[in-house]
């Protein structure tokens, strides 16, 4: 029997857009760019990038694609942010513009450069659960890191006791970028997760 691929789509205004639908492809999946409500027809997951989360958060807004992202959830859609993409994802967004626009499906606080100005950009090789064999080679741009204290959210990394990769039901958020490195692992587990039998917390 033919299994049929999964269909991610990718959040297409800002950032690292092309190197996530290529990681995804390269992963097994057939990926699209999503930027009106309607490209949300048909996917099980879809991946909000890094870049710059208040131009993203902005263009969102502005193409309804917070509103319908938001319904997709509730109808049972998985979500994967990196970086700016998790931040978007995170109900509390400290260091953030005011009211800075958000789809806020993640029950944690983002901090925003949480690494601060003079490690603006780093490699770290982490440990991250549910991820099997060697360490992963973590790339941090600018990165936040995560507050968690719902019970729901599962911690799955840390660098310095600083939280950088979390799950949320079928939601993935992680502050580094797996797309930037040719390790297809952290890919893999959201595809798993999007297609899996788990339902949203809520
Ligand atoms: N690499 C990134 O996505 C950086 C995120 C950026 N610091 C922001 O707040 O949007």
């Amino acid at each position: 029997m033919v299994k049929l691929k999964a269909r991610i789509g990718v959040v297409a205004y800002q950032g690292a857009v092309s190197e996530h639908l290529r990681a995804l492809e390269r992963a097994g999946a057939k990926a699209l760019p999503v930027k009106w409500p309607r490209d949300l027809e048909g996917l099980q997951g879809v991946v909000i990038p890094g870049g710059e989360s208040t131009v993203i958060g902005d263009a969102m807004q502005t193409w309804g694609l917070l509103d319908a992202l938001r319904e997709w959830v509730r109808d049972g859609g998985a979500v994967f942010g990196t970086c700016a993409g998790a931040i978007l994802m995170a109900t509390e967004i400290k260091n953030g513009k005011p009211d800075q626009p958000r789809l806020g499906i993640m029950p944690l606080t983002a901090i925003r450069n949480g690494f601060g100005r003079q490690v603006d950009s780093f490699e770290a090789d982490i440990c991250v659960r549910g991820i099997e064999g060697a360490a992963f080679r973590a790339v941090f741009i600018r990165a936040p890191y995560f507050e968690v204290t719902d019970p729901e959210v599962e911690v799955l990394a840390a660098v310095d006791h600083k939280v950088v990769a979390a799950r949320y039901g079928r939601h993935l958020a992680t502050a580094f970028h797996p797309e930037l490195t040719d390790d297809l692992r952290i890919h893999n587990l959201f595809i798993e997760m999007a297609t899996g039998g788990q339902k949203n917390p809520g």
